[in-house]
């Protein structure tokens, strides 16, 4: 099928758009812990004693089984040298505390973490990107005592609970805070101490693990991470809370009153930013915004893109997984499978690091399909890394042409090329660090294509990116929407008479898609839009014929792109 240009009709302002515009549970019952509420003896090392995250480190006992001890506690270096972190003369013994929950201690960790925006919740696997030690070492300086080796599994349930904790906040502490005696309770509970509620609450709420577990493991852990009194809350407000689910009588807010005021209670239903819930409703209608939220707040797909360079084709890709018993769907796309469950299984296996395949969604993919690279040809990736899209661009130059891969971001870029290394197309890529604002106004180079993938507030993949819709504010709409136009504007400084600019970002918001299009074509006469027919399946074709992939529409990641064409002269 041939592309078609748009007229400029079809790129009408939107004016008055207004942008202001089962897990299972972690360990079996343990026989004759007794009843949740009387912990057994909580256990830390004298010469380390857990640390209060949030309470200014003050130890007290309050309770005589505060009286350290060092039983359940052990110094065993040969059991996990790699997390010995206290000094002992001059080798490092490890305190690892063998009576908590592990996945839960460090769930809570990542999630105190995640809160602070210091971490995201979505690493697939700690042990694989070689980030584990560091992690490890920062949960035996945040709760005073490390967890043993976490194995496949427990890295699993880690995982599980923090994207699911995260996902789930805003309804989780609707609920908390309405278990609490006073509203202040909540406000003041300390950190850590929020962090193991929440994680049994998604654990009740979410998950099928036995009550009895939940409670009993959140309740040792807040009990040996904070002091008994804490774990007797823990007790508390998780007994109340399986009362209400027996009996079917969990709190929920009316949807009811203006418009304000239901995007209020669903927000808390659907645990979303109010914003969000009210821009999707205006934009989008209720149904299908009750339907994109519904998505996001489910388990994510992960696709995976066999690396033909490397001589691999899909089901060399399909073998191994079934080697590895990893489920799998092969996708639309010819290069693509997608699995559910089972990434850790592919990570442990190597096959990323050997280079047989990438993670990227489908989504993603379209976007290289809507630039087309043809062997020979050059391309500019403009806000390249970590450069999903730049390796996928270069395999299809088949060994001819070249792609360079600018990025802002020094350590991202890095990344791209340690990856391009791996996929062995480090001799067709050629990494510039710089800003593009600046870069393209220096340049004499034009290129055959540039790809503007540029940064944008992500409302497409929040089902991946779990913590993301609590960090972005309505603001960043307007600041990124600025930075878009701006690179936009650079970008095409460096399309050859004839060439082809390619916009896309991963959002699903029209302010940040085809309004930047409008008003790029309005600045910027020598460019005319192009019709992705022929591109991309029909199905992801507007009516103004850009590219958009649709989470509810599709089950895919929402992306956006469009191709504008330069004048010859
Ligand atoms: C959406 S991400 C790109 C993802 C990438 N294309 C991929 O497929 O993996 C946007 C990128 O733009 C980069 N960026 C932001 N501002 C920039 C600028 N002024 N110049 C160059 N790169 C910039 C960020 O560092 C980030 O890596």
């Amino acid at each position: 099928m041939e592309a078609k240009a748009l007229p400029l009709s079809h790129f009408r302002a939107r004016a008055g758009s207004p942008l202001l515009l089962s897990a299972e549970a972690s360990s079996a019952a343990r026989k004759g812990s007794g009843a949740p509420g009387r912990s057994r003896t909580s256990r830390y090392d004298a010469g380390a004693p857990p640390s209060r995250a949030g309470r200014g480190g003050v130890w007290k006992r309050d309770d005589p089984e505060d009286s350290p001890r060092r039983t359940g506690m052990t110094g065993v270096p040969k059991l996990n040298p790699k997390f010995s972190t206290k000094r002992a003369g001059t080798s490092k013994v490890p305190i690892i505390n063998f009576e908590v929950s592990h996945h839960r201690a460090v769930a809570a960790v990542r999630l105190l973490r995640a809160d602070k925006g210091k971490a995201f919740v979505d690493l697939l696997n700690e042990k694989a990107n070689d980030s584990g030690e560091n992690e490890m070492g920062y949960v035996e300086r945040t709760l005073g005592f490390s967890t043993r080796h976490l194995d496949d599994r427990d890295i699993r349930l880690v995982t599980v609970i923090v994207a699911g904790t995260v996902r789930w906040k805003r309804y989780i502490d609707y609920l908390i805070m309405s278990l609490c005696s006073e509203e202040k309770v909540f406000s003041n509970m300390e950190p850590l101490l929020l962090q193991i509620l929440r994680i049994g609450f998604f654990e009740i709420l979410k998950l099928n693990v036995p009550a009895y577990a939940v409670v009993d493991e959140n309740v040792r852990l807040a009990k040996v991470a904070l002091r008994p009194g804490a774990g007797n809350m823990v007790n508390a407000i998780l007994r109340k809370l399986l009362l209400l689910k027996e009996t079917d009588s969990l709190p929920l807010p009316n949807i009811e009153g203006d418009d304000r005021a239901q995007a209020r209670a669903l927000s808390i239903i659907y645990s979303h930013p109010v914003w969000m819930v009210r821009r999707w409703i205006r934009f989008l209608g209720k149904e299908e915004a009750l339907k994109l939220m519904n998505w996001n707040n489910s388990d994510p797909y992960f696709s995976l893109r066999v690396n033909t360079t490397n001589g691999y084709t899909r089901d060399d890709l399909v073998n191994r997984l079934e080697d590895l018993q990893v489920h799998y769907e092969k996708s639309i796309m010819d290069e693509f499978v997608r699995i559910r469950e089972g990434m850790q299984a592919v990570l442990q296996a190597g096959l990323l690091k050997e280079g047989m395949c990438a993670v990227q969604d489908e989504s993603a993919g379209f976007v290289v399909s809507v630039v087309d690279p043809q062997p020979g040809e050059t391309i500019m990736d403009c806000c390249a890394a970590p450069g999903g899209k730049t390796l996928f661009m270069a395999s299809r130059l088949a060994g001819q042409g070249k792609v360079s891969a600018l990025d802002i971001n020094k350590g991202r870029l890095r990344i791209l090329m340690e990856a391009a290394k791996c996929h062995n197309l480090d001799d067709i890529i050629t990494d510039i660090h710089g800003d593009l604002r600046l870069y393209a106004k220096e340049s004499t180079v034009k290129y055959d294509k540039v790809l503007l993938d540029a940064p944008c507030s992500g409302l497409g993949v929040l089902s991946k990116r779990a913590d993301l819709r609590w960090n972005r504010q309505f603001e960043d709409l307007e600041e990124l929407v600025c930075l878009q136009d701006e690179l936009l504007d650079s970008a095409s400084l460096l399309v050859k008479p004839g060439g082809v600019l390619i916009y896309s970002t991963c959002s699903i918001d029209h302010e940040e898609n085809e309004n930047r299009v409008t008003t790029f074509v309005q600045r910027h006469p020598e460019f005319t839009p192009q019709g992705v027919h022929g591109y991309v399946p029909a199905e992801f074709i507007t009516d103004d014929g850009f590219y958009s992939s649709s989470p509810t529409k599709h089950s895919l990641d929402g992306a956006f792109a469009a191709r504008l064409v330069r004048s010859m002269h």
